[in-house]
């Protein structure tokens, strides 16, 4: 298998790029399958590893899949197999990606039981499940750990609503317990609730089915358990991700990028995000056109102190894209503090930077001060392994502005996430070979 991508940078790219649909509201839909023995249609699916997994997964429990285009998938969850849950296979499976964990929500909901293996996704520092538990737990779900197998058991046969203060605004959590109270006895009220447009798309799909979800945007859900869901169809966002990642490598590459249909609405802070680094961008109908921009220039604070970016919980600035704005503030006119607030090891990626030829210094974990270089001096590639998804597409980013060639390994990390990338970015002009 081929797992590197050999980059000749410097070359300004052009054109138009559609985003894909959005891994992570993919990951939510896709358990929600599972809360009902109807049909449900998915389209704007995103053909990525994790996504593969996790139908592949629905799969092996039982349900019936049916592709009917590219993107669009009929799912029928009529007769799962439950005993499935114990098996090594679901074991390696389920752990082997971070939205696997979503399907115990519905499990709990419906057949009143369910197996959490220890779930993969991103070594970007913990990763705890606590807000999954304790928001199970207050439905009346108990854990059971079983250390010879790895795996907690869940008994959930009576699941009553209440009242939920969320320790902390999770968004697998928020999706996870939404989708158990949906078919609980009574009302839940979920406090400091996640609210991503992810959460929104589960949500609203969730009423579409029968349930009864309100304050769906905001920090407070209320949901009235129902008895039963039934069937719909439901169309997945285009990736705010993608979205960004594109924005970021238009301005590092001087390029002229046409972000097509890009939902602007559902897009939050992250425009203004990559506004304040200088980047110029024109939402032309649904498109969002990024010039082709030699300079831009960092803004500062309005007191005149030196601009940060933070990451927080929605609708503050995803932590999906600090590693994004990091890596394009390299390019800049001035100076930035970069700040991942949620995960401790997100940014050691820099390294590799700082090898290229970056101005910037890692001050701890979760911070970096970036000193523009204003295109004066050009990044140098190099050889680099991708530790992360989001890491890995900034170096991807990197190498693409880069003078000469870089060689980016471990690419099974960016393919997680993003779509064909190599042959997207070929279309927009860029040298990519897989090797
Ligand atoms: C499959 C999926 O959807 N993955 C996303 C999901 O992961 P996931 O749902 O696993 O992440 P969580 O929202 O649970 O939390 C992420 C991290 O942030 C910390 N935290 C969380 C909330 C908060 O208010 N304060 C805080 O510090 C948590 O302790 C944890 O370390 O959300 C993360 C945070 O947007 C994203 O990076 C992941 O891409
Ligand atoms: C960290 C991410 O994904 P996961 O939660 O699947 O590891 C991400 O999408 O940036």
């Amino acid at each position: 298998m081929k797992n590197a991508f050999v980059i000749q940078g410097g070359k300004p790219l052009k054109g138009e790029i559609i985003p894909q649909g959005a891994k992570n509201e993919a990951l939510q839909i896709l358990s929600a399958v599972l809360l009902t023995s109807e049909p449900i249609t998915i389209s704007n699916i995103p053909d990525i590893v994790d996504v593969k997994k996790l139908i592949e997964l629905l799969g092996d429990m039982g349900v019936t899949v049916e592709q009917l285009s590219a993107d669009t998938y009929k799912f029928e969850a009529k007769n799962i197999n439950t005993d499935f849950f114990q098996s090594d296979e679901f074991k390696s499976k389920g752990g082997s990606l971070r939205g696997s964990i979503m399907i115990v929500g519905p499990l709990l909901a419906r057949f009143g039981k369910a197996a959490i293996p220890k779930p993969g996704g991103d070594k970007i520092g913990r990763r705890r499940l606590d807000t999954h538990f304790l928001g199970f737990e207050k439905l009346g779900a108990r854990f059971n750990y079983n250390a010879e197998s790895g795996f907690y058991n869940v008994d959930a046969s009576d699941l009553k609503g209440t009242y939920i203060l969320l320790d902390e605004a999770s968004v697998t959590g928020t999706a996870n317990v939404v989708m158990a109270a949906v078919l609980a006895k009574g009302t839940t009220t979920i406090y400091n609730a996640a609210c991503e447009p992810y959460l929104q798309q589960l949500c609203k799909m969730l009423n579409r089915m029968g349930a009864k979800i309100s304050g769906i945007g905001s920090n407070l859900l209320t949901i009235e358990g129902v008895t039963e869901l039934g069937g719909t169809e439901h169309r997945m966002l285009p990736d705010m991700i993608e979205i960004g990642s594109f924005i970021g490598l238009a301005a590092m590459t001087g390029s002229e990028i046409t972000i097509k249909d890009v939902h602007y609405n559902e897009l939050g802070i992250i425009p203004d995000t990559f506004k304040r680094l200088g980047i110029k961008m024109e939402l032309r109908g649904d498109d969002l056109f990024i010039p082709a921009q030699e300079h831009y220039e960092i803004e500062s604070f309005i007191d005149g102190s030196i601009m940060t970016i933070a990451d927080a919980p929605w609708p503050g600035f995803t932590p999906d894209l600090i590693s994004i704005v990091l890596v394009v503030a390299i390019q800049a006119k001035g100076s930035v503090l970069i700040h991942q607030k949620m995960f401790e090891s997100r940014l050691f990626f820099v390294d590799k930077l700082l090898d290229m030829g970056a101005q910037l210094i890692l001050c701890d974990p979760h911070r970096a001060t970036v000193i523009g270089l204003d295109n004066q001096v050009k990044l140098r590639g190099i050889s680099m392994t991708s530790p992360d998804i989001r890491a890995g597409v900034s170096l991807l980013i990197a190498a693409l502005s880069a003078q000469g060639q870089s060689t980016i390994y471990n690419i099974e990390q960016i393919e997680r996430g993003y779509q064909h990338i190599d042959t997207r970015l070929k279309a927009l002009g860029a040298d990519i070979t897989r090797i």
